[in-house]
């Protein structure tokens, strides 16, 4: 419902700016439809905040002051659990914040939870190979595969990026740019350039189970995004799902959204720089040669915010990791979403 509204308020956005010269719809009618729906969501003070501008625009326009008369006297009588819900929000907002800050520290775990995580031998459907497999965290599962990419792999990773090495961006409303919330320099490595990657890709196809094929169009998995993070280079806490971020994310067309990450480690760090997920208490120190492996997704397809994650500032060395991100096309059968909206995952 919340992606709604933004998508109608872009469209207002738009149509202010004059991007619509013949449409019907006036800014005032899409205002009054989004302060409905602010006010449906008992959210009457938005709803004002909306039409304000509106009714002085319009003085005559009676039923955008009817309106707005309403959302006045709703707003008024329920301001209180208004104000508690943005204020819960701060709260909640400031305590992620908190943790992330001391995940980045060290770890969050109590002896307890921490004695309840394990490793093993994980098999895949070639008979003679075993993934060394620890489990960062159990609800989400999130995993470690140790000793996956060997070194000779990891420097010809970092060989042919380094030339293309560029400034990282993020991805907002004005479109992809350099942003505070990211500092690091990003290469982006083609499956179809080096049959190097082809066979990492076939690897983790065999780890994790998901179809992983790298095409140009419909394709299961993304190209390896491979990032360096000097000192200070860090990446503030965010999901990977590219919906999350862009309203109308063309990039999810024919192969959806990205269902679960797997990012591989190809350096060590000396201090700082790990990876952390502040919302389940997660902490995964750089570890070259390593993997970690999480879904974004939960099984019906909405997106999984305990999986929020950040990578730590480098406080001392050159961390260096390659993201590649497997999307929900083709894994229908390798990982059928649930029979109920609410369903979770039951075994991995
Ligand atoms: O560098 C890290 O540890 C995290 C990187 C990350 O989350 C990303 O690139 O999406
Ligand atoms: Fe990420």
């Amino acid at each position: 419902m919340y992606n709604s509204i933004q998508f109608l308020e872009t469209l207002l956005d738009e149509l202010k700016k004059g991007k619509f010269p013949n449409s019907h719809v006036t800014p005032t009618t899409l205002s009054r439809i989004i302060a409905a729906a602010y006010n449906r969501y008992d959210m009457p003070g938005k709803s004002v905040e909306i039409l304000k501008e509106c009714t002085k625009a319009e003085p005559g326009n009676k039923r955008l002051h009817n309106d707005y008369d309403y959302f006045k006297t709703r707003a008024a009588s329920i301001s209180k659990l208004e104000n508690v819900t943005a204020f819960d929000k701060a709260e909640a907002e400031d305590n992620m914040t908190r943790d992330y800050e001391n995940l980045c520290r060290g770890s969050l775990k109590s002896p307890k939870e921490l004695s309840r995580l394990f490793c093993y031998y994980k098999a895949t459907d070639d008979p003679f190979y075993f993934v060394k497999t620890e489990l960062a965290n159990l609800q989400p599962r999130i995993f470690l595969f140790h000793d996956i990419i060997s070194d000779d792999e990891i420097g010809f990773l970092r060989n042919i990026s380094e030339k293309q090495l560029s400034r990282s961006t993020t991805m907002t409303k004005q479109g992809m740019i350099g942003s505070e919330d990211r500092i690091s320099h990003t290469a982006w490595l083609s499956d179809l350039d080096f049959l190097e990657l082809k066979k990492l890709t076939l690897r983790i196809k065999l780890i994790t189970g998901l179809e992983t094929a790298f095409k140009t169009r419909y394709s299961n998995t993304e190209q390896y995004q491979i990032l360096n993070y000097g000192v200070g280079g860090m990446y503030k806490p965010h999901v990977d799902p590219l919906s999350e971020r862009s309203m109308f994310p063309a990039e999810c067309r024919g192969s959806g959204d990205r269902i679960a990450t797997i990012m591989f480690y190809l350096s060590h760090v000396m201090y700082g720089g790990a990876t952390v997920f502040p919302n389940i208490k997660t902490r995964i120190p750089v570890q070259k040669g390593s993997a970690a492996f999480w879904y974004n997704l939960e099984l019906n397809g909405d997106i999984d915010q305990r999986m929020l994650h950040a990578g730590c500032p480098v406080l001392v060395g050159s961390k260096w990791v390659s993201n590649k991100w497997i999307r929900e096309r083709g894994q229908m059968f390798k990982r059928p979403c649930g029979l109920k909206k609410k369903s979770k995952e039951r075994r991995l």
